[in-house]
């Protein structure tokens, strides 16, 4: 499904002053599509993303998803957050089959889809595990499993491995990137960390804080799984370094 943001505004009005998060932002995601926003704290991107989600409503502008305008939340739409948001009482597979349950599917076939989707994010061995049982990355994949579970054609991730260390954050990119390419959603993925964007994204959508807004949008058409040191991927992380005019800070560090 392709999403249209159009003129999209959200303030904070604070006692003492007036938080501009983003400010007419105009965006358009296609059907299918991996797009991730990129930018330092206080950009915007989770403030976007909760739009996206129709968790938060604009002050101005509009949301469009497939040509229709929305004005919350859909089952068209998944969201997986940083800290997991995950049921600590349940099993694995109860945390992964809880959207069916929301959604009256039967016992049965709850177990199984759930069984499927543990299989894809490769924890089928752990069903019947709790969370606490699990390390950070084993936690952020009951979370994928369980937004993928319900099928969306939209998958919302704010910062998902943001919490996981360096290795397993790279593994987990990898991951998404398969189910990514056997299920093919459309993914709005908000990230700070340039390298996590240009491994992922088709589209690198750079943003800029005070008030929040895309700066600029790079496109990547390099196919993937992308490698990570090869020439077209320093080609595109020096193009994103240079959006953000990080070049010559980069130099001096590196004369230092
Ligand atoms: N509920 C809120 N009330 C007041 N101010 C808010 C609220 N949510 C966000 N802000 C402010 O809006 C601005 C944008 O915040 P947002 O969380 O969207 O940025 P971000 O780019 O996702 O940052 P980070 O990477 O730190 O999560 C920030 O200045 C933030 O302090």
């Amino acid at each position: 499904m392709s999403i249209d943001i159009t003129n999209v505004t959200r303030t904070y009005h604070l006692p003492d002053k007036n938080v501009h998060a983003i400010r007419h932002v105009d965006l358009h995601i296609a059907s299918h599509e991996f797009v991730c926003l990129l930018g330092p704290s206080g950009c915007g991107k989770s403030t976007l993303l909760k739009i996206l989600s129709g968790l938060e409503r604009p002050d101005e502008g509009t949301l469009e998803i497939d040509g229709t305008k929305v004005n919350g939340p859909g089952r068209e739409r998944a969201v997986v957050f940083q800290d997991y948001a995950l049921l600590p009482w349940r099993t694995v597979r109860e945390n992964v089959a809880f959207p069916l349950e929301l959604a009256h599917v039967s016992r049965k076939d709850r177990e199984e889809k759930a069984q499927e989707y543990l299989k894809l994010v490769h924890l089928e061995k752990f069903a019947d595990a709790y969370i606490h049982q699990l390390s950070g990355g084993m936690r952020q994949r009951v979370a994928i499993a369980r937004a993928l579970v319900q099928q969306p054609d939209i998958l919302l991730m704010d910062e998902p491995f943001g919490a996981l260390d360096a290795f397993t954050r790279m593994e987990l990119q990898s991951e998404l990137v398969k189910i990514w390419q056997a299920k093919r959603p459309t993914i709005v993925f908000v990230t700070h960390d340039i390298d996590e964007a240009i491994f992922l994204g088709d589209k690198v959508v750079i943003m800029t804080p005070n008030p929040g807004k895309v700066h600029s949008i790079v496109e990547i058409p390099v196919g993937k799984p992308r490698h990570r040191t090869g020439p077209d991927f320093n080609f595109y992380r020096d193009k994103v370094y240079k959006e953000f005019s990080l070049v010559n800070e980069y130099a001096v560090e590196y004369y230092i």
